[in-house]
């Protein structure tokens, strides 16, 4: 995103953005609450336009693009980790992830295959109902969901945010070893310090500015 600015009235929420992540990075944001990092995350989704300024996902600009064809980019371009992995609980993890491949077009046996391939790769179960896992098994889902239309971008917001420690740990583990491995970006917003340490860089987002995270007091 180069020179992004988003105003809600008279309030200016993020002022001249430029930040720019890279196949194989990871980049973390942090800063306090309301300061706009969901914010930050819709416009790059495109589910907010920018007052001002571009955003360029995997080489479209998304000004370009309106309703279905913002949808379909966003499908096969960004994947999405959220805080509470937002699964549909009374489908199995497998077809909870062979959902995003199917609306992402891909032919059924192929979504089916590669769902159980990447559910195997991050340890899930695969037949039972969603809401009988445990939370690191449902972030593990959300995480193989994210990754099944082989996203350039990878976004994710707080999400280690509701499990305990050691859960925490390992969920941060996969999620931080996915830029190599899958050669995505990887942006990821959090509250949590020892998480965005994982981080490649850490930009802080206070008075609508990214600074480097070094470079300010902490929350
Ligand atoms: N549609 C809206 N209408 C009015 N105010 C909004 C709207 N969306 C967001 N805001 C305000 O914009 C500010 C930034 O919200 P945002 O959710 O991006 O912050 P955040 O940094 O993600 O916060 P948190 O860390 O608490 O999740 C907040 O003050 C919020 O109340």
């Amino acid at each position: 995103m180069s020179g992004l600015h988003y105003s809600l009235g008279d309030r200016h929420l993020l002022q001249d953005l430029d930040l720019r992540v890279d196949a194989g990075e990871s980049v973390a944001v942090v800063g306090p609450s309301g300061s706009g990092k969901s914010t930050l995350l819709s416009c790059l989704l495109g589910l907010l336009r920018p007052s001002s300024g571009t955003v360029v996902v995997d080489g479209v600009d998304l000004r370009t693009l309106r309703g279905r064809a913002m949808a379909r980019h966003r499908q096969r371009s960004i994947g999405m980790v959220f805080q509470f992995g937002e699964l549909l609980p009374e489908l199995t993890p497998r077809d909870n992830v062979a959902l995003a491949a199917l609306l992402g077009r891909q032919e059924r046996s192929t979504a089916y295959q590669r769902a159980s391939a990447l559910l195997d790769e991050l340890g899930v179960p695969q037949d039972v109902r969603t809401d009988r896992l445990s939370g690191g098994e449902r972030q593990r889902t959300a995480v193989a969901r994210a990754l099944i239309n082989t996203p350039r971008l990878l976004l994710a917001d707080e999400p280690t945010g509701a499990l305990d420690e050691d859960t925490r740990d390992h969920v941060a583990d996969i999620l931080f070893a996915l830029p190599e491995q899958h050669r995505c970006g990887l942006l990821v917003v959090t509250h949590d310090h020892d998480i965005a340490a994982r981080a490649d860089r850490v930009l802080r987002l206070v008075g609508g500015s990214l600074h480097p995270a070094a470079a300010v007091v902490r929350d």
